[in-house]
């Protein structure tokens, strides 16, 4: 997956490129991240890329034409057919599911905006998508952009490797992720549940999922309602419901 981000803080990204996960998927050539400022795009002395807003207010907003001819680098920078993307509040809200299809694409141009955002034309212009990872201001696009990054990632093939991808499937399910738990087996007088000390690796499974199942019912009760549930999911939901009453 080729990524190309257009972004005033390059260094910032960084985070996702030298670090965990998304830092060996870069270094395994599974991932690349590059970035393109459009303050290296201005021809004044100040090297301007705000402006005061139309209609006056508050803050700035940031000019059409740096932005314009960073996306065109950027877009340049990656496998043709690029879809070029604006994170803001109000963009299609981020999901396990939208990371799916995201990672699906050849390459992404990843818009980053400070100040109030951008010209509203550059956006009808340039923009493919625009996408929100949840309904909160930040103070700039780039963590955002870099929690889609490191999101999509972990989908992509030969990231997490076999042993991990089984971890999601709890998400890919649509559900909450179950309790785990390492050594000590005694933590603050706390054991951890016999089944998992077992080997018995199919009730270790069916445990997992009832927690999973149990947990989402109790904290996300809107998350399970959009789930088609199996006959033996709901079996081990109805016991995760009666032994809370034991
Ligand atoms: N919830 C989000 O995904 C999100 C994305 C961007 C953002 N802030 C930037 C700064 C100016 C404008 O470009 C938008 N805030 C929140």
């Amino acid at each position: 997956m080729e990524i190309s981000v257009v972004s005033l803080f390059p260094e910032m990204f960084a985070a996702v490129r030298d670090y965990g996960v998304t830092g060996r998927a870069v270094q395994n050539g599974l991932l690349s991240i590059q970035c393109c400022n459009p303050r290296d795009f201005t021809t004044d002395r100040h090297q301007t890329v705000d402006d005061r807003p139309y209609g006056g207010g508050p803050g700035m907003v940031m000019k059409t034409e740096p932005l314009q001819q960073a996306i065109a680098v950027a877009k340049a920078s990656v496998a043709p057919g690029a879809t070029v993307i604006y994170l803001s509040p109000q963009g299609r809200q981020l999901t396990q599911a939208g990371l799916a299809e995201l990672a699906a694409k050849p390459s992404l141009v990843l818009l980053a905006g400070r100040y109030e955002g951008v010209d509203e034309r550059l956006i009808d212009s340039e923009i493919d998508e625009e996408w929100s990872i949840g309904d909160y201001v930040l103070s700039g696009g780039e963590l955002a952009a870099m929690v889609m990054i490191d999101g999509l990632s972990r989908l992509l093939p030969g990231v997490l490797g076999h042993h991990l991808s089984a971890e999601q499937d709890s998400f890919a399910e649509g559900l909450l992720d179950c309790p785990h738990y390492t050594r000590p087996e005694h933590f603050r007088g706390m054991a951890v549940p016999g089944v998992l000390l077992s080997g018995n690796h199919e009730a270790i499974r069916r445990w997992r999922l009832k927690q999973s199942l149990g947990r989402t019912w109790l904290r996300r009760r809107d998350l399970l309602e959009q789930v088609e549930l199996s006959d033996e999911q709901n079996k081990l939901l109805a016991e995760f419901i009666r032994e809370l009453d034991d």
